[in-house]
């Protein structure tokens, strides 16, 4: 179609406009610079890496949420008579955080969904960073060049982890004011600083005024803050990197493959938003979660019974629960051991392993490469088999945190309860340990079984003489390069008995990483079949 030529004049001289905004806006801003490696980035197509992006916008959600929430509720802990809505509480003494709560909960419009979409949000949020933190973890995705991405991960969890817990602890009612009583506990039992940071935190004794105003300042603004801007330096460090990648044909160590930003990246992560979006809204609308007029207010003389945490502090309180009633008395000051080692010591080990482990794996590897292919699981028998223990160390402290509920519901002692989960804490991960180690092998058996034999047709024959047989297949060429894809390093040599001690553990950890693997076939005709130029059977490995 022809314009007119005023109609030209006007395009061009639009062109012109954005054109020149563009260059001033590039003068002052590296856009152009920050565009060209996002539209030139490529994004996976595989589902497991949508878990970080679930984390994502799952604190969009909490930060959208929690701002209208600070509209209206009041951290003060100065009291008054309650004359709110809800009759069974009135004329109640009660605390301006806990009735602000309540007035959210029953008077503001919309106030009860967005309290609950804000805390079903923190539940989606803990738990996919949880398993995205997982996927890196089995995938290998954490080892060179991503160490430091992965310690920024680290951080995230710690924050996401305390962040919670003083969301949690904000509207001042029985259930949280008991979780604040155990946090007081445990910062005790810290031997010698222990009192003395208490009173420094709380501004006196437990439970005192200080120190809701104070966990909301932490809570809305120091947190997010840091939060907020470490994910900015988390998503910034994973396009400079590039995303990992599964092996597969065309997907190397040294290219990166995927979904371009426009429109393909772009529609599918709105879509994934918009879910996170809809779920929470749905749970915040349908499920109710933390209904504080039940518990009532906080009373420092009273406790709820089966008070439980959120899901992510309940292992602490489990290791508290199943800990043995250790205390010592050194020159006149109680040391809580039974406090100390579950809830101070665990923890700090704990998140030490985690922001150390990809050093210590390239320690034992002696491996310097860089890695943009994902690891499968199975072939990482030790590593794969190392995170499986911890799942099962986790699931067993959180189930022991619940140990009153499953008691009451199960009809059995408490008592008893204690003791199966003090023996499942011990055998449980070493159980899971030994079980997992064994799968992954006979996973790679069978991986190597495919290879060798192809896969099962299903048609079974009888020959004349009635012996029966099965008939198998080659497998397809992108499985077998799938398969045949992978980089297991070998265990390091033996140093030597007059070696340093260190370097004697050291190949002593590799052999127990490496030691136990199937070794795929490698003969020449395997390697053309996976340049898919022969699609011949398998030939049989030499030994
Ligand atoms: C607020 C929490 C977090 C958010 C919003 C977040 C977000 C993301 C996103 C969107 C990606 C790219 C897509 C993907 O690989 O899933 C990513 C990658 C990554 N994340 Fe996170 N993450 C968080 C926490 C963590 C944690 C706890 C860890 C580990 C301890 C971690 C380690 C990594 C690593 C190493 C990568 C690069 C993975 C690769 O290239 O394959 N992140 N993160
Ligand atoms: C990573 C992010 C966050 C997590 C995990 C989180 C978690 C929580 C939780 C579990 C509660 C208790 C909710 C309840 O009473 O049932 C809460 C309360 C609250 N949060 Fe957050 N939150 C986050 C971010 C924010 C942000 C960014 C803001 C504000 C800008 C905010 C403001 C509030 C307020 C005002 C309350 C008290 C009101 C109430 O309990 O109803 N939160 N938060």
């Amino acid at each position: 179609m022809l314009l007119s030529k005023k109609k030209a004049r006007l395009v061009s001289k639009a062109r012109e406009t954005a054109y020149t905004g563009f260059v001033v806006l590039d003068r002052r801003l590296p856009a152009a610079e920050a565009c060209k490696a996002l539209l030139r980035k490529a994004f996976p197509e595989h589902w497991s890496f949508l878990l970080g992006e679930i984390a994502l916008y799952s604190l969009v959600v909490l930060v959208l949420t929690g701002s209208y929430l600070t509209l209206f509720f009041n951290p003060s802990m100065s009291e008054s008579v309650y004359h709110g809505v809800y009759v069974p509480l009135q004329g109640l003494r009660v605390t301006d955080a806990y009735s602000s709560t309540l007035d959210i909960s029953f008077d503001i419009r919309g106030g009860l969904l967005i309290r609950q979409m804000h805390h079903w949000a923190a539940l989606v949020f803990v738990a996919a960073i949880g398993v995205h933190m997982l996927r890196i973890f089995f995938t290998g995705a954490f080892r060179r060049p991503r160490e430091a991405n992965w310690m920024i991960g680290v951080t995230l969890f710690m924050l996401a982890l305390l962040e919670g817990f003083c969301g949690y602890s904000l509207p001042d009612d029985l259930l949280s004011g008991t979780g604040l009583r155990t946090a007081n506990t445990i910062l005790m039992s810290i031997p010698v600083v222990g009192t003395y940071l208490t009173f420094f935190v709380w501004g006196g004794a437990f439970p005192g005024h200080a120190l809701i105003p104070r966990l909301y300042i932490v809570h809305v603004l120091f947190v997010p803050g840091v939060l907020i801007a470490l994910v900015a330096a988390h998503l910034m460090l994973v396009v400079y990197l590039k995303h990992t990648q599964w092996g597969a044909q065309g997907k190397t160590n040294r290219n990166s493959v995927g979904l371009p930003m426009v429109p393909q990246f772009t529609a599918k992560s709105t879509g994934l938003s918009l879910m996170v979006f809809g779920v929470t809204s749905a749970l915040g609308a349908v499920a109710q979660i933390n209904p504080i007029w039940n518990y009532g207010p906080y009373q420092a003389d009273q406790v709820a019974t089966d008070a439980q945490p959120d899901w992510y502090v309940g292992f602490l309180e489990g290791a508290l629960r199943i800990m043995p009633p250790w205390e010592n008395n050194v020159v006149g000051h109680t040391i809580m051991w039974n406090v100390f080692i579950p809830a101070v010591l665990m923890p700090a080990v704990l998140f030490l392993v985690l922001y150390l482990y990809p050093l210590f794996e390239k320690w034992v590897t002696g491996d310097l490469m860089e890695h943009h292919l994902c690891d499968r699981p199975r072939d990482r028998p030790t590593r794969t088999a190392l995170a499986v223990a911890a799942i099962v160390f986790y699931a067993v402290t959180l189930l022991a945190g619940g140990n009153d509920v499953i008691a009451y519901s199960f009809r059995v002692s408490v008592n008893a309860l204690t003791w199966i989960f003090r023996i499942s804490v011990i055998l449980g991960p070493i159980v899971a340990f030994l079980a997992t180690k064994r799968i992954c092998l006979a996973m790679q058996m069978h991986d190597r079984q495919l290879l060798e034999e192809g896969e099962e047709t299903g048609r079974v024959s009888q020959n004349v003489y009635g012996g029966i047989s099965e008939s198998h297949r080659p497998i397809p060429v992108e499985h077998r390069y799938r398969l045949l894809v992978r980089d297991i390093p070998k265990p390091l040599a033996h140093p030597g008995k007059q070696a340093p001690r260190r370097h004697r553990m050291r190949a002593a950890l590799s052999a127990w990483y490496y030691r136990d693997r199937v070794d795929m076939p490698t003969t020449a005709e395997q390697r053309l079949q996976i340049t898919g130029k022969t699609a011949a059977p398998v030939a049989a490995p030499k030994e």
